[in-house]
């Protein structure tokens, strides 16, 4: 190579410059550097309090009042610094070390606090008693597992970017990740345990979620992902709350092996105060997220390398071979519709948000209906986008952040939930501008479905804490890609009752080529996927909640208008808004109304801020031939649906059930 002459690679000098530089400093010999006046210094300002470039970089770091109360030292490995009041911390080790045991071999696995590139070098050892590994001792028992115990935002931050592919920081501040194969939840890889209490107890068979394993399948997959987990030199651990209901809260542990997968979870869950982590203890409930790292599909009820596993009678939950992180959203949220019912409390599929004067409004709706876009409204205040517990009390959000779609989103349409795209925010499977890191929120080369996960409180009026009086209004929302249901209609008990159980929306395919057809889905109570009794329960709590508030039930079409999909458009968001808005301020009650055919719904004839001309969806479509043909078609997938619900009783009144089963269209 040509250059300086140098052939070992090391850099040098030539003789010559050395001469014709600057005149050299003779220095007594033998004499110390560091104190003689003779030396040059590169500043003249007092030395801090520093010997060393490391003990600088310890300086810039402010020791920070504890967002989680483990106190360093005693034994529990911490750097090297830090006061020690051993307790709290050696007895977090010792309840994660609990979480993470084998049941086939040793017991907890050895771990430490912290990240493994830090200074840390004594070893915690929660129930390990110190000898020579014996025979039947694997090699896990040997190693150590660091410890990432409810780091700040600002943390996982650093832990993604540096060791999570695809991490980067985007122009507003948000973390961008990846969610690798799967960018959607996988509901035919979803398990639930059926043992002798969950066969009698839940809804199984023909239209349920619910796909069984038996224990012992179960046991192999948490095995499987417990391994994998205590494998990784670190593990992240969330401990934190669901429900703000203080009387119905649920104590739930993630252990995952992404920084995108704790961040993910510190904003959806809600965050404990150090207080309240203090004495978190045991949790109630605990999710194994092994990521990326699959399943055995030698393992008995296993049909892909995914597999998402419930176990109830264990309180826990297995994730092998996805990295969408909702799954771990969503699985909790099935969770709490067992727990939840079994004290009386409906869990719900849906947004809420409250007026100034205390009216509490639900958006129900499928994914993509509107229950996030609606739910932040900033003329009220926001309880929650996406899951919900009505009590005897009222009302009370499930997570402690929101979950919103970013497809197309924009800074006029969506304000707060733009605003709320900042720092602390994860943005899921988004394409940016790789030098300014700006978002094209219209690019799908990822997925259809990206996302933003953010704390509640990003919302500028959100209500904290996420609890309100009773509804007054119930909005079931379907986007119909059809076109033929009226943008918005007033409906009885019965009815509303009647689409809660039928549960439809059609959506389209995202605009891919080739896709002309609308898909209608019926997912009963607007989260088939989720719930875990049969339909008509929820129903009759449903029912029950209403009647005794006096809450009006309304259908609002999120979806198209003049035509199906292709030849209609959708329903403008802003004429939406207004009719939400006519329903919040209750005008749109007083209204005057008249009947559709067929489905035999009110719609009015008025809207404040909407043309009146698609308030009858007959009325928007050019073809009334087509109208009415679709309409029929749509009418019939709705009776062939409600098939399986109609030998249900809903409650215990038998006068309902037969008003229901008349609710549906009529042709
Ligand atoms: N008329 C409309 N009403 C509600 N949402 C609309 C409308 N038109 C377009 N949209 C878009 O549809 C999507 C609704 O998604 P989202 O609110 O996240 O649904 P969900 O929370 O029910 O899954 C958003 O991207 C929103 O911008
Ligand atoms: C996150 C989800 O819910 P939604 O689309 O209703 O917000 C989901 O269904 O995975
Ligand atoms: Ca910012
Ligand atoms: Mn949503």
């Amino acid at each position: 190579m040509a250059g300086n002459g140098n052939t070992d690679g090391e850099f040098s000098f030539s003789a010559a410059a050395a001469r014709d530089a600057l005149p050299r400093i003779t220095t007594e010999k033998g004499a110390k550097s560091t104190t003689s006046s003779d030396v040059c210094h590169d500043d003249t300002a007092s030395r801090g309090n520093f010997q060393t470039i490391d003990q600088l970089h310890s300086l810039q770091k402010k020791r920070s009042a504890p967002t989680t109360p483990l106190k360093e030292g005693g034994g529990v490995v911490m750097g090297t610094s830090g006061p020690t009041t051993p307790v709290s911390g050696e007895s977090m080790l010792q309840s994660v070390s609990a979480s993470l045991a084998s049941l086939t071999r040793e017991t907890g696995p050895k771990l430490i606090r912290g990240d493994p590139t830090s200074a840390a070098k004594v070893a915690h050892v929660p129930q390990t008693p110190t000898s020579v590994p014996a025979a039947d001792v694997s090699d896990s028992s040997l190693k150590f597992t660091h410890v990432l115990h409810n780091l700040s935002p600002a943390e996982l931050y650093e832990q993604a970017i540096k060791y999570e592919k695809g991490s980067f920081v985007t122009s507003t501040g948000a973390l961008a990740t990846l969610s690798g194969a799967k960018t959607g939840r996988s509901p035919k890889d979803k398990r639930v345990v059926k043992d002798e209490t969950t066969a009698s107890e839940l809804w199984w068979g023909k239209g349920s979620p619910n796909i069984e394993m038996d224990e012992q399948s179960f046991l192999v997959n948490r095995e499987r992902a417990v391994d994998y987990l205590n494998s990784l030199d670190k593990v992240f651990v969330n401990d934190q709350y669901l429900n703000w209901d203080p009387e119905n809260r649920i104590k739930v542990r993630i252990v995952s092996a992404r920084a995108y997968h704790s961040l993910f979870m510190h904003n959806m869950c809600i965050r404990a105060t150090p207080e309240e982590l203090e004495n978190f203890g045991t949790p109630d409930f605990t999710i194994y997220n092994a990521g990326k790292f699959p399943c055995n599909r030698f393992t008995h009820y296993m049909t892909s390398s995914t597999s998402v596993d419930i176990n109830l009678g264990r309180r826990e939950m297995v994730i092998l071979g996805t990295q969408y992180a909702g799954e771990m959203k969503k699985g909790l949220f099935g969770v709490m519709h067992y727990l939840m019912p079994k004290r009386k409390i409906l869990s719900l599929h849906s947004g809420c948000n409250m007026g100034k004067d205390g009216d509490v409004a639900l958006f129900f709706g499928l994914s993509g209906t509107g229950k996030t876009t609606l739910s932040t409204d900033h003329n009220r205040y926001l309880i929650g986008d996406d899951e919900h517990c009505w009590s005897e009390t009222g009302v009370s959000n499930i997570e402690g952040g929101c979950y919103a779609k970013c497809i197309d989103l924009s800074r006029e349409k969506e304000p707060d939930i733009w605003n709320a795209i900042k720092f602390g925010t994860v943005l899921e499977n988004v394409v940016f501008d790789e030098h300014t890191r700006e978002v094209d929120y219209t690019d799908k080369s990822v997925t259809e479905n990206t996302r933003a996960a953010y704390p509640i409180e990003y919302i500028p009026n959100s209500k904290i804490p996420c609890v309100g009086p009773h509804p007054k209004n119930v909005i079931l929302l379907a986007c119909d890609a059809f076109g033929v249901l009226p943008p918005v209609s007033k409906l009885d008990l019965a009815q509303t009752m009647y689409h809660f159980i039928s549960g439809y929306t059609a959506l389209v395919a995202g605009t891919e080529e080739g896709v002309k057809e609308p898909k209608a889905t019926f997912s009963a109570c607007f989260g088939a996927a989720f719930i875990m009794l049969h339909p008509t329960k929820y129903a009759a709590m449903l029912a029950e909640k209403m009647q005794a508030q006096g809450a009006t039930g309304w259908l609002v079409n999120t979806g198209w208008s003049g035509g199906s999909y292709g030849s209609g458009s959708r329903i403008k968001l802003a004429y939406t808004r207004k009719i939400i808005d006519a329903i919040h301020s209750g005008s749109l009650l007083n209204a005057t109304y008249q009947k559709t055919e067929i489905f035999g719904l009110e719609i009015p004839n008025e809207v404040e801020g909407v043309p009146s001309e698609i308030l009858e969806p007959m009325n928007a479509w050019e073809d009334k031939v087509v109208y009415k043909d679709t309409l029929l078609k749509l009418a019939g997938l709705f009776r062939n649906n409600f098939e399986t619900f109609r030998s249900h009783k809903i409650g215990e009144d038998g006068k309902l059930t037969e008003e229901i089963l008349a609710a549906g269209p009529n042709f």
